[in-house]
Protein backbone atom coordinates (compact mmCIF):
# COMPACT_ATOMS: atom_id res chain seq x y z
CA UNK A 1 0.00 0.00 0.00
CA UNK A 2 1.20 3.56 -0.55
CA UNK A 3 1.05 6.44 1.34
CA UNK A 4 0.05 9.30 -0.47
CA UNK A 5 1.73 11.03 2.84
CA UNK A 6 4.79 10.22 1.12
CA UNK A 7 3.86 12.14 -2.07
CA UNK A 8 2.84 15.61 -0.42
CA UNK A 9 -1.07 14.47 0.91
CA UNK A 10 -2.04 16.68 3.80
CA UNK A 11 -4.55 18.01 6.01
CA UNK A 12 -5.20 21.00 3.79
CA UNK A 13 -6.77 18.28 1.04
CA UNK A 14 -8.07 15.74 3.61
CA UNK A 15 -10.45 18.30 4.70
CA UNK A 16 -12.05 19.08 1.61
CA UNK A 17 -13.22 15.65 0.85
CA UNK A 18 -17.10 15.67 2.03
CA UNK A 19 -18.86 12.93 3.82
CA UNK A 20 -20.88 12.24 0.82
CA UNK A 21 -17.63 11.79 -1.55
CA UNK A 22 -16.62 9.32 1.06
CA UNK A 23 -19.40 7.47 1.45
CA UNK A 24 -19.31 7.17 -2.32
CA UNK A 25 -15.94 5.39 -2.00
CA UNK A 26 -13.97 8.06 -3.18
CA UNK A 27 -10.61 8.38 -2.64
CA UNK A 28 -7.27 10.79 -3.38
CA UNK A 29 -4.53 10.58 -5.79
CA UNK A 30 -1.90 12.88 -7.21
CA UNK A 31 -1.38 12.95 -10.80
CA UNK A 32 2.04 12.60 -11.81
CA UNK A 33 1.60 13.07 -15.42
CA UNK A 34 -0.37 13.75 -18.22
CA UNK A 35 -0.26 13.44 -21.98
CA UNK A 36 -3.14 14.62 -24.24
CA UNK A 37 -6.31 13.72 -22.81
CA UNK A 38 -4.99 10.76 -20.35
CA UNK A 39 -3.76 10.71 -17.02
CA UNK A 40 -1.36 9.31 -14.31
CA UNK A 41 -1.77 9.03 -11.00
CA UNK A 42 -0.78 7.19 -7.77
CA UNK A 43 -3.26 6.71 -4.49
CA UNK A 44 -2.96 4.07 -2.22
CA UNK A 45 -3.62 1.46 -4.16
CA UNK A 46 -0.78 2.42 -6.58
CA UNK A 47 -0.04 4.05 -9.89
CA UNK A 48 -2.63 3.30 -12.88
CA UNK A 49 -4.49 5.48 -15.70
CA UNK A 50 -7.32 7.60 -15.05
CA UNK A 51 -9.82 9.24 -16.84
CA UNK A 52 -12.15 12.31 -16.22
CA UNK A 53 -15.69 11.18 -15.22
CA UNK A 54 -17.55 12.86 -18.43
CA UNK A 55 -20.71 13.62 -16.81
CA UNK A 56 -18.67 15.94 -14.47
CA UNK A 57 -16.65 17.46 -16.18
CA UNK A 58 -18.21 17.42 -20.02
CA UNK A 59 -21.13 19.42 -18.89
CA UNK A 60 -20.64 22.67 -20.39
CA UNK A 61 -22.68 24.83 -17.94
CA UNK A 62 -19.95 26.22 -15.66
CA UNK A 63 -15.89 26.36 -15.67
CA UNK A 64 -14.64 23.52 -14.89
CA UNK A 65 -11.13 22.85 -13.29
CA UNK A 66 -9.59 20.43 -14.97
CA UNK A 67 -6.26 18.31 -13.38
CA UNK A 68 -2.55 19.61 -13.77
CA UNK A 69 0.54 17.73 -12.59
CA UNK A 70 0.77 17.88 -9.31
CA UNK A 71 -2.81 17.78 -8.79
CA UNK A 72 -4.80 15.88 -6.11
CA UNK A 73 -7.68 14.50 -6.88
CA UNK A 74 -10.81 12.32 -6.00
CA UNK A 75 -11.29 8.74 -7.89
CA UNK A 76 -12.93 6.27 -7.94
CA UNK A 77 -10.28 3.31 -8.56
CA UNK A 78 -10.69 0.17 -10.74
CA UNK A 79 -8.82 -2.22 -10.27
CA UNK A 80 -9.42 -3.89 -14.27
CA UNK A 81 -8.98 -0.67 -15.84
CA UNK A 82 -8.54 3.07 -15.59
CA UNK A 83 -9.70 4.80 -12.68
CA UNK A 84 -12.29 7.84 -13.21
CA UNK A 85 -11.47 11.34 -11.91
CA UNK A 86 -14.27 12.93 -10.22
CA UNK A 87 -13.05 16.06 -8.68
CA UNK A 88 -9.79 17.96 -8.55
CA UNK A 89 -9.05 19.30 -4.55
CA UNK A 90 -8.60 22.78 -4.11
CA UNK A 91 -5.09 23.77 -4.46
CA UNK A 92 -2.51 25.46 -2.41
CA UNK A 93 -0.42 26.77 -5.28
CA UNK A 94 -0.15 26.72 -8.97
CA UNK A 95 1.23 27.73 -12.23
CA UNK A 96 -0.32 28.80 -15.08
CA UNK A 97 0.27 30.04 -18.72
CA UNK A 98 -0.24 33.79 -18.51
CA UNK A 99 -0.94 34.41 -21.97
CA UNK A 100 -4.23 32.01 -22.84
CA UNK A 101 -4.36 31.39 -26.39
CA UNK A 102 -7.97 29.95 -26.92
CA UNK A 103 -8.69 26.45 -26.86
CA UNK A 104 -9.58 25.25 -30.01
CA UNK A 105 -12.21 23.19 -28.15
CA UNK A 106 -13.02 23.59 -23.72
CA UNK A 107 -12.73 19.86 -23.01
CA UNK A 108 -10.46 17.45 -21.75
CA UNK A 109 -6.68 18.63 -20.29
CA UNK A 110 -6.86 21.91 -19.89
CA UNK A 111 -3.34 23.39 -21.39
CA UNK A 112 -3.45 26.45 -19.42
CA UNK A 113 -2.50 24.78 -15.57
CA UNK A 114 0.96 23.62 -16.16
CA UNK A 115 2.30 22.79 -12.68
CA UNK A 116 -0.02 22.66 -9.20
CA UNK A 117 0.79 21.97 -5.39
CA UNK A 118 4.82 22.70 -5.10
CA UNK A 119 6.20 23.97 -2.05
CA UNK A 120 9.04 25.24 -3.65
CA UNK A 121 10.18 27.30 -6.61
CA UNK A 122 13.59 27.42 -7.61
CA UNK A 123 14.49 30.12 -9.45
CA UNK A 124 17.49 29.97 -11.39
CA UNK A 125 19.88 31.89 -13.45
CA UNK A 126 23.33 31.19 -13.60
CA UNK A 127 26.18 33.11 -12.85
CA UNK A 128 28.40 33.01 -16.36
CA UNK A 129 26.67 35.61 -19.19
CA UNK A 130 23.04 34.47 -18.58
CA UNK A 131 23.10 36.41 -15.15
CA UNK A 132 19.65 38.62 -15.02
CA UNK A 133 18.69 40.46 -12.23
CA UNK A 134 15.68 41.79 -14.63
CA UNK A 135 14.54 38.48 -15.67
CA UNK A 136 14.91 37.10 -11.86
CA UNK A 137 12.49 39.98 -11.32
CA UNK A 138 10.41 38.43 -13.26
CA UNK A 139 10.75 35.06 -12.12
CA UNK A 140 10.21 36.49 -8.43
CA UNK A 141 6.99 38.07 -9.18
CA UNK A 142 5.47 34.83 -10.86
CA UNK A 143 6.95 32.81 -7.85
CA UNK A 144 5.25 35.36 -5.45
CA UNK A 145 2.17 34.46 -7.44
CA UNK A 146 1.82 30.91 -7.61
CA UNK A 147 1.73 30.68 -3.66
CA UNK A 148 5.06 28.73 -3.45
CA UNK A 149 7.80 29.88 -1.55
CA UNK A 150 10.81 30.96 -3.71
CA UNK A 151 14.56 29.91 -3.50
CA UNK A 152 16.76 31.56 -5.74
CA UNK A 153 19.67 29.29 -7.22
CA UNK A 154 22.69 30.47 -8.77
CA UNK A 155 23.89 28.00 -10.85
CA UNK A 156 27.42 27.68 -12.58
CA UNK A 157 29.55 28.97 -10.04
CA UNK A 158 32.50 27.15 -11.01
CA UNK A 159 32.72 29.65 -13.95
CA UNK A 160 32.42 33.03 -12.02
CA UNK A 161 34.85 34.53 -10.22
CA UNK A 162 33.21 37.37 -8.89
CA UNK A 163 29.98 35.46 -7.42
CA UNK A 164 29.85 37.13 -4.13
CA UNK A 165 28.77 40.06 -5.31
CA UNK A 166 26.35 38.61 -7.66
CA UNK A 167 24.77 37.35 -4.92
CA UNK A 168 25.09 41.01 -2.98
CA UNK A 169 23.34 42.20 -6.26
CA UNK A 170 20.52 39.97 -6.03
CA UNK A 171 20.17 40.09 -2.38
CA UNK A 172 19.15 44.01 -3.22
CA UNK A 173 15.90 42.74 -5.68
CA UNK A 174 14.44 39.40 -3.40
CA UNK A 175 14.62 40.97 0.04
CA UNK A 176 13.66 37.72 2.59
CA UNK A 177 14.50 35.14 -0.15
CA UNK A 178 17.07 32.29 0.37
CA UNK A 179 20.07 32.92 -2.04
CA UNK A 180 22.16 29.74 -3.46
CA UNK A 181 25.36 29.70 -5.68
CA UNK A 182 25.88 26.26 -6.67
CA UNK A 183 27.91 24.14 -8.99
CA UNK A 184 26.96 21.12 -10.16
CA UNK A 185 30.77 20.27 -11.35
CA UNK A 186 32.30 20.92 -7.91
CA UNK A 187 29.09 20.12 -5.65
CA UNK A 188 29.95 23.56 -4.08
CA UNK A 189 26.90 24.17 -2.58
CA UNK A 190 24.53 21.82 -3.00
CA UNK A 191 24.71 20.39 0.62
CA UNK A 192 22.30 23.76 1.54
CA UNK A 193 19.88 22.69 -0.98
CA UNK A 194 18.76 19.41 1.08
CA UNK A 195 16.86 21.80 3.51
CA UNK A 196 14.25 21.93 1.09
CA UNK A 197 14.26 17.88 -0.51
CA UNK A 198 12.45 16.81 2.65
CA UNK A 199 9.99 14.22 2.37
CA UNK A 200 7.07 14.88 0.81
CA UNK A 201 7.91 18.73 -0.55
CA UNK A 202 7.57 19.56 -4.10
CA UNK A 203 9.58 21.50 -5.89
CA UNK A 204 9.35 22.79 -9.22
CA UNK A 205 11.87 25.15 -11.42
CA UNK A 206 11.92 28.07 -12.92
CA UNK A 207 14.62 29.24 -15.48
CA UNK A 208 15.62 29.55 -19.01
CA UNK A 209 17.13 26.85 -21.24
CA UNK A 210 20.59 25.44 -20.28
CA UNK A 211 20.92 26.60 -17.06
CA UNK A 212 21.43 23.47 -15.92
CA UNK A 213 18.01 22.43 -14.72
CA UNK A 214 18.54 18.75 -15.79
CA UNK A 215 22.68 18.90 -14.38
CA UNK A 216 21.15 20.07 -10.57
CA UNK A 217 18.37 16.98 -10.53
CA UNK A 218 20.45 14.53 -11.55
CA UNK A 219 22.57 15.88 -9.00
CA UNK A 220 19.96 15.53 -6.71
CA UNK A 221 18.74 12.47 -7.33
CA UNK A 222 22.59 10.90 -6.64
CA UNK A 223 21.49 8.04 -9.53
CA UNK A 224 20.74 8.31 -13.13
CA UNK A 225 17.02 10.08 -12.75
CA UNK A 226 16.17 9.33 -16.32
CA UNK A 227 16.08 5.19 -16.07
CA UNK A 228 13.87 6.26 -12.87
CA UNK A 229 11.52 8.93 -14.62
CA UNK A 230 10.47 6.51 -17.51
CA UNK A 231 7.26 4.75 -17.41
CA UNK A 232 6.49 2.08 -19.86
CA UNK A 233 3.11 1.75 -21.39
CA UNK A 234 1.05 0.36 -24.17
CA UNK A 235 -0.52 2.83 -26.23
CA UNK A 236 -3.82 2.53 -27.83
CA UNK A 237 -2.78 -0.26 -30.43
CA UNK A 238 -0.87 -2.32 -28.07
CA UNK A 239 2.28 -0.82 -28.61
CA UNK A 240 4.84 0.20 -25.95
CA UNK A 241 5.58 3.71 -25.86
CA UNK A 242 8.29 5.42 -23.02
CA UNK A 243 6.56 8.50 -21.45
CA UNK A 244 8.37 10.48 -18.89
CA UNK A 245 7.39 11.09 -15.82
CA UNK A 246 6.67 14.76 -15.06
CA UNK A 247 6.24 14.57 -11.24
CA UNK A 248 9.12 12.36 -9.81
CA UNK A 249 10.45 11.28 -6.20
CA UNK A 250 14.01 12.23 -5.46
CA UNK A 251 16.19 9.33 -3.21
CA UNK A 252 15.13 12.09 -0.24
CA UNK A 253 11.80 11.51 -0.62
CA UNK A 254 11.31 15.13 -1.92
CA UNK A 255 9.22 15.33 -5.27
CA UNK A 256 9.88 17.51 -8.63
CA UNK A 257 7.55 18.48 -11.02
CA UNK A 258 9.26 18.82 -14.49
CA UNK A 259 6.07 19.75 -17.07
CA UNK A 260 6.36 20.76 -20.31
CA UNK A 261 4.64 24.13 -19.70
CA UNK A 262 6.64 25.11 -16.09
CA UNK A 263 9.68 25.08 -19.10
CA UNK A 264 7.57 27.44 -21.87
CA UNK A 265 6.38 29.53 -19.38
CA UNK A 266 7.25 32.88 -20.07
CA UNK A 267 5.33 36.03 -19.31
CA UNK A 268 3.18 36.51 -16.19
CA UNK A 269 -0.04 37.79 -15.18
CA UNK A 270 1.81 38.83 -11.85
CA UNK A 271 -0.66 42.12 -10.29
CA UNK A 272 -0.25 40.60 -6.95
CA UNK A 273 3.46 38.99 -7.92
CA UNK A 274 4.33 42.71 -9.02
CA UNK A 275 3.46 44.12 -5.88
CA UNK A 276 5.57 41.60 -3.61
CA UNK A 277 8.81 42.23 -5.46
CA UNK A 278 8.49 46.08 -5.52
CA UNK A 279 6.99 46.29 -2.07
CA UNK A 280 9.34 48.96 -1.55
CA UNK A 281 8.15 51.40 -4.29
CA UNK A 282 4.62 50.65 -3.86
CA UNK A 283 5.42 52.00 -0.55
CA UNK A 284 7.16 54.97 -1.77
CA UNK A 285 3.71 55.51 -4.37
CA UNK A 286 1.82 55.19 -1.10
CA UNK A 287 3.50 57.97 0.17
CA UNK A 288 3.06 60.30 -2.48
CA UNK A 289 1.06 63.21 -1.84
CA UNK A 290 -1.57 62.46 -4.25
CA UNK A 291 -2.97 59.42 -4.41
CA UNK A 292 -3.25 59.37 -8.13
CA UNK A 293 0.06 60.42 -8.61
CA UNK A 294 1.51 60.15 -12.14
CA UNK A 295 5.50 60.76 -10.36
CA UNK A 296 6.37 63.25 -13.28
CA UNK A 297 5.38 66.84 -12.33
CA UNK A 298 3.54 66.99 -8.85
CA UNK A 299 4.72 67.66 -6.25
CA UNK A 300 5.40 66.47 -2.86
CA UNK A 301 6.36 62.72 -5.11
CA UNK A 302 8.17 60.44 -2.85
CA UNK A 303 9.24 58.63 -6.17
CA UNK A 304 11.11 61.47 -7.67
CA UNK A 305 12.26 62.03 -4.47
CA UNK A 306 14.04 58.76 -4.02
CA UNK A 307 15.33 58.67 -7.48
CA UNK A 308 16.61 62.12 -6.99
CA UNK A 309 18.26 61.38 -3.71
CA UNK A 310 19.41 57.54 -5.03
CA UNK A 311 17.28 55.44 -2.61
CA UNK A 312 16.01 54.39 -5.70
CA UNK A 313 17.52 53.09 -8.96
CA UNK A 314 16.32 54.03 -12.46
CA UNK A 315 16.96 50.96 -13.67
CA UNK A 316 14.96 49.18 -10.66
CA UNK A 317 11.99 51.44 -11.49
CA UNK A 318 11.90 51.35 -14.96
CA UNK A 319 11.53 47.07 -14.48
CA UNK A 320 8.70 47.86 -12.02
CA UNK A 321 7.03 49.74 -14.99
CA UNK A 322 7.80 47.36 -17.29
CA UNK A 323 6.50 44.49 -15.59
CA UNK A 324 3.30 46.44 -14.10
CA UNK A 325 2.48 47.26 -17.57
CA UNK A 326 2.97 44.03 -18.49
CA UNK A 327 1.05 42.59 -15.73
CA UNK A 328 -1.92 44.16 -16.44
CA UNK A 329 -1.89 43.64 -19.94
CA UNK A 330 -1.79 40.15 -19.59
CA UNK A 331 -4.94 40.78 -16.41
CA UNK A 332 -7.04 42.42 -19.31
CA UNK A 333 -6.24 38.76 -22.00
CA UNK A 334 -7.07 36.73 -19.51
CA UNK A 335 -10.22 38.71 -18.59
CA UNK A 336 -11.07 38.66 -21.96
CA UNK A 337 -11.04 34.82 -22.65
CA UNK A 338 -12.45 33.86 -19.68
CA UNK A 339 -15.54 36.14 -21.11
CA UNK A 340 -15.25 34.24 -23.89
CA UNK A 341 -15.35 30.80 -23.03
CA UNK A 342 -18.82 31.68 -21.23
CA UNK A 343 -20.32 33.02 -24.17
CA UNK A 344 -19.04 30.11 -26.09
CA UNK A 345 -20.80 28.42 -23.71
CA UNK A 346 -24.05 30.28 -23.34
CA UNK A 347 -24.21 29.37 -27.25
CA UNK A 348 -23.40 25.73 -27.06
CA UNK A 349 -26.04 25.66 -24.26
CA UNK A 350 -29.13 27.86 -26.43
CA UNK A 351 -28.79 24.63 -28.73
N1 LIG B 1 30.59 24.87 -15.73
C1 LIG B 1 29.42 24.32 -15.40
N2 LIG B 1 28.60 23.88 -16.37
C2 LIG B 1 27.43 23.33 -16.03
C3 LIG B 1 27.02 23.22 -14.67
N3 LIG B 1 25.78 22.66 -14.65
C4 LIG B 1 25.45 22.40 -15.93
N4 LIG B 1 26.44 22.79 -16.78
C5 LIG B 1 26.45 22.67 -18.23
O1 LIG B 1 25.47 23.53 -18.79
C6 LIG B 1 24.86 22.93 -19.92
C7 LIG B 1 23.36 22.86 -19.75
O2 LIG B 1 23.06 22.05 -18.63
P1 LIG B 1 21.66 21.31 -18.47
O3 LIG B 1 21.65 20.71 -17.12
O4 LIG B 1 21.37 20.44 -19.63
O5 LIG B 1 20.71 22.59 -18.53
P2 LIG B 1 19.08 22.66 -18.57
O6 LIG B 1 18.72 23.88 -17.85
O7 LIG B 1 18.51 21.38 -18.09
O8 LIG B 1 18.82 22.85 -20.09
P3 LIG B 1 17.49 22.46 -20.89
O9 LIG B 1 17.41 20.97 -20.83
O10 LIG B 1 17.77 23.00 -22.25
O11 LIG B 1 16.37 23.15 -20.20
C8 LIG B 1 25.50 21.55 -20.07
O12 LIG B 1 26.52 21.63 -21.02
C9 LIG B 1 26.06 21.27 -18.68
O13 LIG B 1 27.17 20.41 -18.73
C10 LIG B 1 27.92 23.72 -13.65
O14 LIG B 1 27.65 23.69 -12.45
N5 LIG B 1 29.08 24.27 -14.09
ZN1 LIG C 1 4.49 60.23 -7.05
Amino acid sequence: MILLENFGYTDFFEKQITDKEKELGLIPARIISIQKESYRLVSACGENNAKLKGSVFYQDNELKTYPAVGDFVLIKDNEQGEDIIYRVLERHSSFSRANPSLPTKISGASAQMVAANFDYVFLMTSLNHDFNLRRLERYLAAAWQSGGTPVIILTKADLSSDYEEKIALTKEISPGVDIHAISCYTGFGLEALSHYLKPGKTLVFMGSSGIGKSSLVNALAEKELMKVNTIREDDSRGHHTTTYRQLFALESGALIIDTPGMRELGIWSADEGVSEVFSDIEDLIASCRFHDCHHKTEPGCAVKKALADGTLSLSRYQSYLKLEKEARFTAKKAALYESRLRNSQKTSKKK
